[in-house]
């Protein structure tokens, strides 16, 4: 009865097989392959795996490279389910204008942190992070609500368009500095302020909008880069999109 979780960034594919699509199952095996690579998946990482009776994920990449992940998946006799924002689902409730536009990552990491909330304890008002190639930061109420969020450039992405927009910033990376005195320092604690910045500004509006403290998930191939310099407290988990991919799976499946 395995189940297999993707999900397919603007950078890399994470996936993640599962001896139940049920939330606290077993984790069997996992990986994250550059979409560049796609093509070696198959013959690669997957190929020893037993097959999953199930696939179930989020993409935000293209066409192109969701045809590409297709490929991959004939290996295996099973049609993947590619999960679609909506209205509603799984206890979390869509805000947007269009919620069909809403990037399903964001809306799959929501119901993963929704879940994560509500299993133990009270409900409580939720910001989702997630520092990926962009980095998201959505505010959820204590009835699951989805207000609204916010999209900015991730690290790389912010310094790729430094360097390509200036004649004098090409240096190596640099650490966090409260008072950063060379470029390298300079440009690493810019864009690591302007994410916690941008989470402490979604915390206060929502702290303010439902009048009590959030709780804070963040999640991201980069998060771990980001926590050691948040401002407001904040729980890493790592899980957050496959903790929803499994939650979503287990409604489906039934
Ligand atoms: N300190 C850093 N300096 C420069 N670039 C960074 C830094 N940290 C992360 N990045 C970039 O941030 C991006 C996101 O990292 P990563 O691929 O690990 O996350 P991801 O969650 O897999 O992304 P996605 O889901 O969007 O594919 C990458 O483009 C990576 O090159
Ligand atoms: C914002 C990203 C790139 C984050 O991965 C993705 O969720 C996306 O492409 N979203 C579509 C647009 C939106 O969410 O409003
Ligand atoms: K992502």
């Amino acid at each position: 009865m395995t189940f297999l979780a993707l999900d397919v960034g603007n950078t890399r594919l994470k996936w993640a097989l599962y001896d139940a699509p049920r939330v606290g199952a077993r984790l069997l095996a996992h990986g994250a392959q550059f979409l560049e690579n796609i093509e070696k998946l198959a013959e690669g990482d997957w190929h020893a795996l037993p097959a999953p009776q199930w696939v179930v994920g989020c993409i935000v990449a293209g066409d192109a490279v969701k045809r590409r992940v297709q490929e991959q998946l004939e290996l295996w006799d099973v049609a993947p389910q590619w999960v679609v924002s909506s209205l509603s689902e799984a206890g979390v409730i869509n805000g947007y204008d269009h919620p069909a536009r809403l990037g399903s990552d964001r809306w799959v990491a929501m119901i993963g942190a929704r879940q994560r909330l509500l299993a133990r304890g009270p409900a409580r008002p939720c910001v989702v992070v997630m520092v990926g190639t962009a980095v998201t930061v959505e505010a959820i109420d204590a009835e699951g609500r989805f207000l609204g969020g916010i999209i900015l450039p991730g690290h790389g992405i912010m310094l790729r368009a430094l360097e390509s927009g200036t004649a004098g910033l090409h240096v190596p990376t640099g650490d966090v500095r409260d008072f950063p005195t060379n470029t390298s320092d300079a440009l690493t604690s810019g864009g690591t302020f302007a994410i916690a910045g941008a989470v402490q500004r979604m915390v206060e509006n929502l702290q303010r909008h439902c009048g009590e403290p959030p709780v804070v998930f963040m999640t991201g191939g980069a998060g771990w880069k980001m926590a050691p310099s948040m401002s407001t407290p904040c729980e890493l988990v790592d899980s957050l999109i496959f903790d929803g991919l499994l939650e979503i799976a287990s409604r489906r499946v039934g």
